[in-house]
């Protein structure tokens, strides 16, 4: 418990904390308004009962004579009103409070959800190529949700109820400390019981709806991405199946969950009642007089109408928290992932003047540690030339662009531009510097011209650079003549709209857009038909000389132009 407390506290910012610490205040706030709400019935229902009361006590009798009342009638009146406009003060009160505390908690979900999307996008790239994407929206999207609609939630809801239950246990021992105890040992014997038997269940069935989400989430992805190939083989079955079973785990799993939370209401509202009518019958057999037991009876009566709700909600909090404890764990390990190194003050590209270098690489997948796809690989790249890598299927070529992007960090050896290391300060610099192909291009559902002008704002997008750059690619023509809105046409999810090659040229005009001095292509040209393949092999030969470039294909067409022609082995 103590630990979830702390791990949930450390979700926080410094500034959040300071604001939970007010929350906490207000809501202490609020337990004393509901108090003086209840406080301020006892008077009324005294004097009702018996109006002769108004002598006896020096308090009433003082406010009686003080305000110059000289009826009875009146001052009771007075009283029931006075006590009305303070229910009603409370109530105003507590509703501004809760609003406070539900803005509190749903801009906390927010925040958290923003910092952990900051955060998986600070990771290294190693971070996703071990990591399920699925996995990780699904910790965004559905786990803070969770956290907050389990955990932080029905923690603020204990702290509040748990004041307003101090509050009216106290009111109940001012007036009658023994009853107040008998309470205490009753509702809290029961809940107790009923949390310890329940408890162990409740994280189980926690750990096991965190899997079952995993579960969901991936089939959902993978069968939305994988439609072709679904259709084509068949697999809608199989993969309806995986969803609905990890579905219905979940649904199971909560709704248990919930069952197990609201339990105790009932029986403890059976117990509630049953105590208030023998705490009235006993009363009745002490004094005889109606009259006398009915302010005692009401200040009992309001007292279990407030506490017992609040003590169910209380125990409701605590057992959410531990259903979602295995989801606090998932959130509190990403949140604590590392952050991105703050990249140099300067920002401004790293061009290299005299050569790039690759020295004594070695690099083995985080996923298969003992397989080196390079061992003491060198290369030297001198600037303005441009270099060909050929191997087999699986060689390691796509590894060498990887580790020349600074996408993956060599085990050992180094990438140095002009004989400076690249480290994770000036990373940002040197691929300021590079344009870049990859093996498969990522197509955004946006516009032809966000898509060339990748991560630019649609608004601050130079037209005349995404059109030099889409005539370089050998694709303007295609969208001027061909899509009905040129380069304001939007493309679909991943580019659904668009063939393979024309996606594939929308990638190359992304990586010539900034006219950068160094080029890296892997298969850049291989969807492309013969006569467009040639015309942007042109296109790139007539770079030649004025752009450092490293070019990664199968077809030897594609390496003619290059300078020299590296090939790339397997290391066994
Ligand atoms: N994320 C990964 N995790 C584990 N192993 C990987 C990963 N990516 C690639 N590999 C392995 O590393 C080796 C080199 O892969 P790489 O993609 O660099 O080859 P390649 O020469 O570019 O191949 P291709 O010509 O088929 O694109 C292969 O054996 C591959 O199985």
């Amino acid at each position: 418990m103590q630990s979830t407390l702390h791990k949930v506290w450390q979700l926080f910012t410094p500034a959040e904390q300071r604001k939970a610490v007010w929350m906490l205040l207000l809501a202490l706030l609020m337990a004393v308004a509901e108090t003086v709400g209840v406080i301020s019935i006892m008077p009324f229902l005294s004097v009702l009962a018996r109006p002769g009361v108004i002598e006896e006590n020096q308090w009433l009798q003082a406010i009686y004579t003080q305000l110059g009342f000289t009826e009875h009638r009146t001052f009771i009146i007075g009283l029931g009103i006075v006590s009305i406009m303070l229910v009603l003060a409370a109530s105003a009160f507590k509703t501004i409070v809760q609003h406070l505390l539900n803005r509190f908690v749903h801009l906390l979900r927010h925040s958290i959800s923003s910092r952990l999307m900051a955060r998986y996008l600070g990771q290294p790239y190693e971070f996703f190529i071990s990591r399920n994407s699925a996995e990780l929206s699904k910790t965004i999207l559905a786990e803070v949700d969770m956290v907050m609609g389990n955990l932080i939630q029905p923690f603020s809801q204990v702290i509040v109820q748990g004041i307003v239950v101090v509050a009216m246990l106290a009111l109940v021992f001012a007036y009658n400390p023994l009853t107040a105890l008998a309470i205490v040992l009753v509702v809290g014997t029961l809940y107790g019981a009923i949390y310890l038997l329940v408890r162990k269940r409740l994280k189980r069935i926690g750990t096991e709806m965190v899997e079952a989400n995993r579960q969901r989430y991936q089939s959902c992805n993978e069968a939305l991405q994988g439609i072709r190939d679904i259709k084509i083989t068949h697999a809608e079955a199989a993969y309806q199946q995986r969803y609905q079973q990890a579905s219905r785990t979940q649904a199971r799993h909560m709704a248990t969950s919930e069952t197990l939370s609201q339990t105790p209401l009932y029986l403890v509202e059976a117990t509630g009642y049953t105590g208030l009518i023998l705490i009235a019958l006993a009363l009745l057999l002490k004094s005889g007089d109606i009259a006398q037991v009915l302010p005692a009876l009401g200040l009992y009566g309001f007292a279990a109408y407030r506490m017992l709700p609040a003590a169910q909600i209380m125990y409701r909090g605590f057992a959410r928290l531990k259903f979602a404890s295995a989801t606090l764990d998932n959130l509190h390990r990403d949140m604590s992932l590392p952050r991105a190194a703050a990249p140099s003050a300067s920002q401004a590209a790293l061009v290299p003047q005299m050569e790039i270098r690759l020295q004594g690489i070695r690099y083995a997948y985080p996923s298969t540690p003992d397989k080196l796809v390079l061992d003491g690989f060198d290369l030297t790249i001198p600037v303005n030339t441009s270099v060909g890598i050929k191997g087999v299927s699986g060689a390691g070529k796509s590894t060498v662009m990887d580790i020349l992007l600074g996408l993956l960090q060599p085990h050992a050896g180094i990438l140095s531009v002009d004989g400076t290391p690249i480290t994770p300060q000036n990373l940002q610099s040197w691929q300021a510097a590079i344009g870049y192909v990859p093996q498969h291009i990522y197509i955004a559902d946006t516009s032809v011209a966000a898509n060339i002008a990748f991560g630019v704002p649609e608004d601050q997008i130079d037209i005349q650079a995404v059109e030099r750059a889409a005539r370089a690619a050998q694709i303007h023509e295609f969208v001027t003549h061909e899509l009905p809105q040129g380069y304001a046409s939007l493309v679909g999810d991943r580019g659904i709209r668009l063939s393979g090659g024309q996606r594939q040229r929308i990638g190359i005009a992304r990586a010539l857009l900034h006219d950068p001095p160094v080029l890296f292509m892997d298969e850049a040209t291989s969807a492309l038909d013969h006569t467009t393949e040639a015309a942007v092999n042109e296109a790139i030969r007539s770079l030649t000389g004025k752009k450092t470039i490293v070019v990664i294909a199968h077809r030897e067409a594609s390496l003619q132009a290059c300078d020299r022609i590296l090939s790339i082995t397997q290391t066994s």
